[in-house]
């Protein structure tokens, strides 16, 4: 049989040990074994299964949201999992819901932004789930401009309450997952009012339903948005609305690590910058970047898989057709893509560090790297959700026609993934924010100040200093190119820290070759890509880019035997790929036949709505043509 045949003759032209490379992908030896087991778990459990969820009405795909995530629960529970084991179980679930938002969000900011007391409070209820919380910034007005938030929270000294009020319509709470139907507590953010005067916005916990029948509480409007782009995908989750009418809650629900509002209605500042409001979208789009190496290597290991099983023109001399992932061109779109996945990998990695770096040091109230925590977080999230949602859809282009049914995965992968570029902050604005970054540590250079940490190279760019002058003349005026600047310095980053996972001790035959093969086609097929740009500055000659796209070549067939062990090395179970073309036994012409007669459209061989709509035309078609 065609695909089984193929996928193994595949796995043993491998040259690189491929056990050792998913210790390498996964993390370590400890986390390999934990996802390894943990997802097998939840693909042997029939409650998890989401073959069905592309046909299911969104009532019907809502309820079986809420039966999963019950069910995922229980299972914690019962098996006693770890933080870490329960948060590879909801991972492996697969299904946007709104536990994501209670332990992803809720959690996070009241670690983050809540006093030791009120952590002690809230966080023991919200670990036993006896509240679920989410997290209620964006509003219909504003999303991006959160310092352009209108709903208030004013302090009321008379009863030691603040009154959160929604003044407008484009002051309801617009977007927060979990919260359309779900969510009885929600971190609210809102502009805190004290005698009439503004002091900008902080964050709020606020009760939105009753403990005991889930209604909402009184002056509170609560419900979903709507259907989202796309079947299944995004809709299991309830994004939802929120008006407040003069609701009371009491003073110590403020979220208070960054200031605090006193009985007598003063506000005290802490010692920690008034960014850590903003703490927890640091936190989130640090996490994003690891997810995005996780959505494009999931791509990338159906489009690898089905690209050895697939053949297409150019019969040989035992008559078989050539396998499409034997085409150069194939290899051109898919190979930067699976090293993309690798990259994105390692950068998140590193990246995790950097936050639990700047965490440490921010409890000892050292707040110096937080700019460039900012700036990294804000700027790999933007790089890595864009380039993840476009290889995402060219893997679905990698692979024919089929890659367009929905058994394939790639569609809903697809709907699921493209909000990446917009929550957690529009990749383009994130982008900005890196780019004003960059100036601000190019203006400091004249004054001696020495970059550090990713900016080090600057100190090293005559050029730069004429840059920073062009800039003064108008940021918006240039803002464009500011953002490919911007763009290029976070490839710098995946490319350096890509680099440095190399010089790490790298045990297992012929795995550091590979990924070796691997940076080298990253770092040049970004060259290709921007060829313009490094010749018209100079950086390279005609000559290197001939040499480099030659080398690419050269790369690509060196990693060509070894493609299908490299998505291997993911290991990923079949119910986590829930693709038809990316089955690790390539059996892919039987079960798509399978499918398709899974269609409730072919519960019956005459369709409903046969009589009504399909004969009158045929009997009409008749008589005109018996005239
Ligand atoms: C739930 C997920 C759980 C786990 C994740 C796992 C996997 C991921 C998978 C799925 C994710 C699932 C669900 C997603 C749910 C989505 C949630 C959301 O979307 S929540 C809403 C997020 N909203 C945004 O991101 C808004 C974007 N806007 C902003 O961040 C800021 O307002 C902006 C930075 C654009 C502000 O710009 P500006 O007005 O110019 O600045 P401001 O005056 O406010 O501040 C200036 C000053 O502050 C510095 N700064 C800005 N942001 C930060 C920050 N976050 N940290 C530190 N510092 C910051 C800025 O650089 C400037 O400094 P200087 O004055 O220049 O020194
Ligand atoms: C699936 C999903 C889940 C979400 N979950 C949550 C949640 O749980 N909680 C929550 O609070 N929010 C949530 N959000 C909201 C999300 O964070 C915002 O949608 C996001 O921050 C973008 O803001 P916006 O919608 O206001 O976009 P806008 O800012 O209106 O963007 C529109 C366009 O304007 C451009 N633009 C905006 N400002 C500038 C500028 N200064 N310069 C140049 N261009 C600019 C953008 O690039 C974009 O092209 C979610 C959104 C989605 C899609």
């Amino acid at each position: 049989m065609a695909g089984f045949d193929d996928l193994a003759s595949e796995r043993s032209k491998a040259q690189f040990d491929v056990e050792e490379m998913k210790v390498i992908w996964a993390g370590s030896r400890h986390t390999l074994e934990v996802s390894d087991r943990i997802s097998r778990l939840v693909a042997n459990d029939p409650v998890f299964r989401k073959d069905t969820r592309t046909m299911l009405s969104r009532k019907d795909l809502f309820k079986n949201t809420l039966r999963k995530a019950a069910h995922a629960w229980k299972r914690i529970i019962e098996l006693r999992l770890s933080e870490e084991e329960a948060a590879e179980l909801r991972f492996y679930v697969d299904e946007p819901a709104f536990m994501d938002l209670h332990w992803g969000m809720f959690i996070p900011t009241i670690k983050g932004q809540g006093t030791e007391e009120q952590q002690q409070k809230w966080l023991p209820l919200a670990y036993k789930m006896k509240i679920i919380g989410c997290y209620a910034q964006t509003e219909l007005g504003h999303g991006s401009n959160v310092q352009g938030l209108e709903t208030t929270a004013t302090f009321d000294p008379q009863t030691d309450e603040f009154i959160i009020h929604s003044p407008t319509l484009t002051s309801s709470k617009w977007w927060p997952g979990g919260l359309g139907k779900v969510s009885t507590h929600a971190v609210v953010y809102g502009r805190l009012i004290i005698d009439s005067k503004d002091y900008g916005v902080n964050g709020f916990i606020v009760q939105l339903r009753s403990l005991d029948d889930h209604l909402p509480l009184p002056g509170i409007t609560i419900g979903d948005i709507g259907m989202k782009f796309g079947s299944g995908a995004y809709n299991t989750m309830d994004n939802g609305v929120l008006r407040f009418d003069h609701v009371r809650i009491p003073r110590d629900q403020m979220l208070m690590r960054v200031s605090q509002v006193t009985r007598e209605g003063k506000l005290v500042q802490s010692n920690v910058p008034w960014q850590l409001v903003y703490g927890t979208m640091v936190y989130v789009r640090q996490k994003i970047v690891s997810d995005a190496s996780c959505a494009l290597s999931r791509a990338v290991c159906i489009a690898t898989r089905y690209s050895a099983v697939r053949r297409q023109f150019g019969l040989q001399s035992n008559g078989i057709e050539t396998q499409v992932i034997d085409y150069k061109t194939q290899q051109s779109r898919l190979f930067p893509l699976l090293a993309s996945a690798y990259a994105f990998r390692f950068v998140g990695e590193w990246l995790k560090w950097l936050y639990m770096d700047v965490n440490q040091r921010l409890q000892a109230s050292d707040f110096s790297t937080l700019p460039e925590a900012h700036a990294c977080t804000a700027g790999l999230k933007s790089l890595t959700t864009s380039a993840t949602a476009d290889g995402i859809e060219e893997c679905r282009k990698l692979c024919g026609g089929h890659g367009y049914l929905c058994s394939s995965g790639l569609p809903e992968l697809f709907a699921v993934y493209i909000p990446a570029c917009t929550y957690e902050g529009d990749n383009i604005v994130l982008l900005l924010q890196v780019a004003r970054f960059l100036i601000k540590t190019v203006s400091q250079l004249g004054s001696g100040k020495e970059p550090v940490g990713t900016t080090v190279y600057m100190g090293r760019v005559e050029q730069l200093m004429q840059c920073h002058c062009a800039v003064q003349k108008g940021f918006l005026e240039l803002s464009a190119d500011l953002v490919q600047a911007a763009v290029a310095h976070c490839q710098l980053i995946v490319v350096s820290k890509f680099i440095e996972k190399l010089q790490q001790d790298i045990p297992g035959k012929g795995v550091k070759g590979q990924l070796e093969a691997l940076c080298n086609i990253y770092a040049l097929f970004i060259l290709h890509k921007h060829l313009g740009d490094f010749l018209s500055t100079g950086c390279i000659t005609p000559k290197q880019a001939s040499l480099a796209n030659a080398q690419l070549r050269s790369l690509y067939s060196q990693v060509r035997p070894n493609a299908i062990a490299l998505v291997d090395a993911f290991n990923y179970t079949d119910h986590y790929l829930s693709s038809v073309l990316g089955r690790y036994d390539g059996n892919v012409y039987p079960k798509l036949y399978e499918e398709a007669w899974k269609d409730p459209l072919n519960d019956s061989v005459v369709p409903d709505g046969y009589q009504e709509y399909i004969q009158p035309i045929l009997k009409q078609q008749l008589r005109n043509a018996r005239l």
